[in-house]
């Protein structure tokens, strides 16, 4: 963190008996800048530190007292685990603040819902923890971060978003970071669950349709106070005539798991099968899942989980099956309790 910034002494009186939002900047195209107002897809990611972007929309304080951080100011597609570990713990740590009723996160689209997903299971605190992006830097025409932004801190200030778990707030949905991911690029209507919106936010109003299902934040037996490292978990993507050249060369590695984005149904190319079940035999975690967008991988379909010891993925998308499953590989190494973990979360 390298800035604290308040909003300007009037705004700030305005603002003083209203709940205390800190916003956590990390990079991404909300925090963007292109060269001309023409350009909305070809510019840089990460330029505008959160005090700019927090003194370019004042309409802010009229829904809460906001503070921001720089926590980071880098593209999300260069987020490793170090900072989704320090991110998570500044997270927690504001939270237990008294005078601190929720946290918005600025972050680059394109793992947003990776790290969404990741405090999802790891904040032990019922406020709202709201992550938002833009498709378009605040230098092009019609850019969309302005609104997400708005949109996220009154989610955040609201008391109808606690115990809803991490959530993520664009294009006026109200999304939970476990079910939503960035199907579509270029368009602001990038983020789509599967399972659909919790609901929508429309004039500083939240208006409800569904409520998580599966445990998260408070339920979740995973805690960010007592995790400070992850395992090496990575993902070997399948299609037709792939090589085993990836699987083989993970192995040897020594990554502790290895997702595999199958085709179909989670379905595992016959040239691939020896080389995932020699490495399950010797220990490295197998979790089964699609790079099919929707729907789900049903145990022992396609493949003999139970034969294998492997772990299905559920509807987790396989960059988000490689948090859960780095998540859970620092409580248990039992392939029984993984699958557990992955039908409850
Ligand atoms: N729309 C975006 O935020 C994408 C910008 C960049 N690739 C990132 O994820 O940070």
């Amino acid at each position: 963190r390298d800035a604290s910034v308040e909003a300007a002494p009037a705004a700030q009186a305005q603002a003083a008996s209203k709940p205390h939002v800190v916003v956590l900047a990390t990079g991404g195209t909300i925090a963007g800048a292109g060269a001309s107002a023409l350009n909305s897809a070809s510019y840089t990611a990460a330029k505008v530190p959160v005090d700019k972007l927090l003194a370019g929309l004042p309409e802010v304080n009229e829904i809460a007292r906001v503070t921001g951080e720089q926590t980071f100011q880098i593209a999300s597609e260069s987020f490793t685990n170090q900072e989704l570990l320090g991110l998570g713990k500044r997270v927690a740590e504001l939270l237990k603040q008294d005078d601190v009723h929720g946290i918005v996160v600025t972050h680059g689209t394109d793992t947003l819902e990776e790290t969404g997903f990741f405090l999802n299971l790891v904040i032990p605190s019922d406020k709202p923890v709201v992550l938002v992006g833009s498709m378009r830097p605040g230098t092009a025409i019609s850019a969309d971060g302005a609104l997400n932004l708005l949109n996220a801190v009154s989610v955040a200030a609201s008391t109808d978003a606690r115990g809803k778990g991490a959530l993520i707030v664009m294009n006026d949905e109200i999304h939970t970071a476990r079910d939503v991911a960035k199907l579509i690029n270029i368009k602001t209507g990038a983020f789509v669950s599967q399972w659909g919106p919790l609901g929508m936010v429309v004039e500083g109003k939240n208006y409800w349709f569904r409520a998580p299902v599966k445990r998260h934040t408070t339920q979740s037996e995973f805690n960010i106070e007592q995790i400070d490292a992850l395992p090496a978990v990575e993902v070997a993507y399948s299609y037709g005539n792939v090589a085993p050249t990836v699987v083989e060369a993970l192995g040897a590695s020594g990554v502790k798991a290895i997702v595999h984005a199958g085709t179909g149904n989670g379905s595992v190319p016959n040239r691939i099968v020896p080389k995932l079940t020699e490495l399950s035999e010797k220990g490295t975690l197998v979790v089964r899942s699609s790079r099919v967008p929707g729907g789900f991988v049903l145990r022992n379909a396609e493949q003999p989980d139970d034969k294998y010891d492997w772990v299905v993925a559920h509807d987790l998308n396989p960059q988000k099956a490689r948090i859960l499953t780095a998540v859970a590989l620092t409580k248990t190494q039992d392939t029984k309790e993984l699958q557990r973990i992955f039908w409850e979360y």
